[in-house]
């Protein structure tokens, strides 16, 4: 009687739970159903970032961007972080974590952030990144924001997000590798050169200061004249006088990677495309000593001569070829139709011999500029003066020494490095002592090479006191 009774009552519990499961599958089934049909009357829109483009190679520059933008935007809004370090970095970088939602607003509408993650389908065999964990972000706003979200604020978070990522990075200096497997091998950048500590005549610099600037926001400028957002610089002058400093300056400022890339170890015209493909916009190639680098006089044919000799005939079919490298492989990497692939790339070619090279190659156009860089003059001395020793032309103490320094520099040529190296000597432990070892070398080469009469008359040296600018004649000739 009492097993009846147990198993009667065992009957009815597990009835109830079954009675119990039903209603919850028939809940989560309701539920579902109803949250179809408010999505379908919902004035929500949601658009959904993927991490890999379509084809799973890639990662989806957009998502990368939002990346950044949130992280920029929003950590100290976010209570979840994530944080890396990249090899190249000192600083950690902090990141918004997945699965939070995350509050921007954009010219009156509000936009609601999230990230998140799905794990791949155990049946999946992954092959390509995007078969792995596959992130995405989601933005939900009002639908009547549609278009804004459409055509101003997902710009505007590509194009911040762009700045934040190219702000954040480390600049790196790469160079090409002989025969490795890949292109060009790279370093972190780290040269303390600025525009301020540069020695040159101010009124230069601000012009290429002017003309980086131009360059920079040039963008719809070079679209609308139809050229490649491309700029060549031509840097020349004796050994000693800034032009890797003034290279180090300009990527500093521009905040852009350096490709130095060494001629020599490029075999071909086709190794060189290659080379231009890989490097990325806002970046400086830089081809030092060109003259140097390779021959290529008369590599072209003597055309004076008329018709075309064989050497000539074989030189045109291996340019045609790609076997070589060649002056018209030179040309066409700066200002072929492959030049104008990505943009935003300033080429600098630099020399001691400017003579040397051919017109071709730096023609307006290809080397847009040609800047001189000299030996030292007073206004460049008066910038390592305050580099090195930290004194401006303003302390009285040093008037003398300055004034003969500024006579001298007009007078003799010393390169900027020399005279660095006058002004950082550690045997001398006072700047006073090294201004004069400055002025005994300066007077020992003007000794050594005799001055042109003509030219040794009289002279206007300019010294900049106290900030007003007075002229000092000096008579050389007579103070001798
Ligand atoms: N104009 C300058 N302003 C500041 N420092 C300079 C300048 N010129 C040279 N120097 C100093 O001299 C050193 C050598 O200069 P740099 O290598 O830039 O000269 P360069 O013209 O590239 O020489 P080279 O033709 O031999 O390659 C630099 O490290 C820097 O300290």
């Amino acid at each position: 009687m009492v097993s009846k009774d147990l198993w009667a009552g065992v009957g009815s519990a597990l009835a109830f739970l079954a009675g119990l499961i039903t209603l919850a599958v028939n809940q989560v089934r309701i539920k579902l159903f109803i949250n179809k049909i408010t999505a379908s009357f919902s004035s929500t829109v949601q658009i959904t970032i993927p991490e890999y483009t379509a084809n799973r190679f890639e990662r989806n520059e957009l998502f990368i961007a939002i990346e950044a933008y949130i992280s920029d935007r929003c950590t100290d809004r976010a209570r979840k972080l994530k944080a890396e370090l990249g090899s190249d970095e000192q600083e950690p970088h902090l990141f918004v974590d997945d699965e939070q939602e995350i509050i921007d607003t954009f010219k009156g509408a509000t936009l609601c952030w999230y990230a998140y993650t799905e794990q791949p389908r155990s049946s999946v065999v992954v092959q390509t990144p995007g078969d792995e964990e596959r992130r995405f972000y989601r933005v939900a706003f009002h639908r009547s924001f549609r278009d804004k979200v459409k055509h101003s604020y997902l710009p505007h978070v590509l194009e911040a997000g762009r700045t934040v990522i190219a702000n954040n990075r480390q600049r790196r200096l790469f160079t090409n590798n002989p025969d490795g497997e890949t292109y060009w091998s790279h370093v972190a950048f780290q040269h303390p050169a600025t525009f301020d500590t540069l020695a040159m005549d101010p009124m230069e610099k601000q012009a290429i200061i002017n003309d980086l600037n131009a360059f920079r926001k040039g963008k719809h400028y070079y679209d609308k004249v139809g050229k490649a957002w491309k700029r060549g610089y031509l840097l020349f002058g004796p050994p000693g006088t800034g032009k890797s400093t003034m290279i180090a300056a300009i990527s500093n400022y521009l905040e852009y990677d350096i490709y130095d890339l060494e001629l020599t170890a490029v075999n071909n015209n086709i190794e060189l495309r290659k080379l231009f493909i890989e490097t990325k916009g806002k970046s400086i190639i830089v081809i030092e000593d060109i003259d140097c680098s390779v021959d290529f006089t008369g590599k072209r044919g003597d055309k004076k001569f008329g018709g075309e000799s064989d050497n000539m005939k074989k030189e045109r079919k291996q340019d045609a070829d790609g076997t070589k490298l060649t002056l018209s492989g030179m040309l066409n990497f700066i200002d072929g139709l492959w030049s104008a692939c990505g943009g935003e790339r300033i080429i600098i070619f630099t020399t001691n011999h400017k003579d040397k090279l051919d017109p071709a190659l730096i023609r307006p156009g290809r080397m847009d500029k040609h800047i001189e860089m000299s030996y030292c003059r007073f206004e460049a001395f008066k910038v390592l003066a305050n580099n090195y020793l930290d004194i401006t032309i303003t302390a009285h103490h040093f008037f003398e020494l300055f004034t003969e320094i500024g006579k001298l520099l007009h007078e003799v040529d010393m390169s900027p490095a020399e005279v660095a190296g006058y002004l950082m000597r550690a045997e001398e432990e006072y700047a006073g002592a090294r201004l004069k070892g400055l002025v005994e070398a300066l007077k020992t080469r003007k000794g050594n090479a005799p001055m042109d009469k003509a030219t040794a008359k009289e002279e206007i040296v300019h010294t900049d006191v106290g900030g007003s600018r007075s002229y000092i004649k000096a008579d050389k000739r007579e103070e001798e």
